[in-house]
């Protein structure tokens, strides 16, 4: 087991409190550090936390902030910071805002917290991790479609009444609308997914995409279900656990550094990708989405630096 227990929480908002709270309860963690713009947040976050772990008789060191200065000497830094989608809203609507946040950021944090490995969540998301990417030049990852691939087993263990272990598979791609479903990674009972089972690949496809909306629109944010999933991830880093999961790391596509997700081994060292392992279908399907993140992002750069200036 590798070292890396210090772990940083930029912005404990809805979904970064839901990760900080799977993390300390799971007690493998030495040491989080809380930070958010909010007075008082952070602190009366920690002291949830601290009653929390009271009760679970766990020992975890807390340090909460509103100065950025003070997270220093962090293995893994957790980027929740930025606004999150309203009801309606596509997560690309949030580019530019939450670009600015990351490029501060950006600025900021390697300073002190050299080698870090940088998870990004915030919105969207993989565009977020490229720019941080691009203005920090730090090992960053998007939580990208591992939240997607798990609300795929989800969705399909539900329809056919099955426990949700006896259903695999990935979901890769841009996270969002965007996503594509890696049919040929898909498995029930150990088999491969046939229509036949009493599920269509349309309607599993649908509700990957539209139900994250859904919960928005009831609920103000999705919380539990990638809260869970990004401590998952976290934990896999932090223990040196070697999963695979449907994330982002950088990758080289034409003169920028992109994020798109794809099955990929996470340990304390991320990846390689198992992207030669997908049939041809599934790998065209990849690329295609990696062209179109491409173009769009592009496009969105030029849009922030637009906003940049006319500030
Ligand atoms: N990757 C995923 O699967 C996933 C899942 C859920 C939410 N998200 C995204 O995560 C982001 C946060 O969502 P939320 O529901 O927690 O929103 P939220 O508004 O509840 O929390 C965001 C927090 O970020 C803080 N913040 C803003 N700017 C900051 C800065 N410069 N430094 C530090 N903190 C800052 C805010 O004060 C707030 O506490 C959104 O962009 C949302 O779309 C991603």
């Amino acid at each position: 087991m590798i070292n890396m227990t210090k772990i940083a929480f930029i912005g404990v908002g809805k979904i970064g409190q839901t990760i900080v709270f799977n993390t300390v309860i799971d007690g493998y963690a030495d040491e989080v550090m809380l930070y958010d713009i909010i007075p008082e947040l952070p602190e009366k976050f920690e002291h949830e936390l601290r009653h929390a772990l009271a009760s679970k008789r766990l020992k975890v060191e807390i340090l909460s902030t509103n100065n950025l200065d003070d997270i220093s000497g962090a293995d893994i830094v957790v980027i929740t910071a930025g606004k999150p989608r309203k009801p309606g809203m596509s997560r690309r609507d949030l580019f530019v805002d939450n670009a600015k946040i990351m490029i501060d950021l950006a600025s900021k944090l390697p300073k002190k917290n050299a080698g870090a490995t940088y998870i990004m969540v915030a919105n969207p998301v993989d565009m977020m991790a490229s720019v941080f990417a691009k203005y920090s030049k730090e090992f960053v990852v998007s939580t990208g479609d591992q939240v997607e691939t798990m609300r795929l087993r989800a969705y399909i263990a539900k329809k056919l009444k099955l426990p949700v272990y006896k259903v695999n598979g990935f979901v890769a791609g841009e996270h969002g609308e965007d996503a594509v479903v890696l049919w040929s990674t898909v498995t029930v009972n150990g088999k491969p997914f046939s229509e036949n089972l009493g599920v269509t690949k349309a309607e599993v496809e649908d509700y990957v995409k539209k139900i994250p909306g859904e919960i928005i629109r009831v609920m103000g944010g999705t919380t539990w279900g990638p809260g869970t999933i990004i401590a998952e991830l976290i934990r896999a880093i932090a223990l040196n656990e070697n999963k695979v999961m449907s994330i982002a790391i950088p990758r080289q596509f034409e003169d920028e550094i992109i994020h798109v997700s794809v099955p990929t081994v996470v340990g304390s060292s991320i990846g390689p990708t198992l992207e030669s392992l997908l049939d041809e279908k599934d790998r065209w399907n990849l690329m295609a989405s990696m062209k179109d993140f491409y173009n769009v992002y592009k496009e969105n750069l030029k849009q922030l630096e637009a906003s940049i200036q006319a500030q």
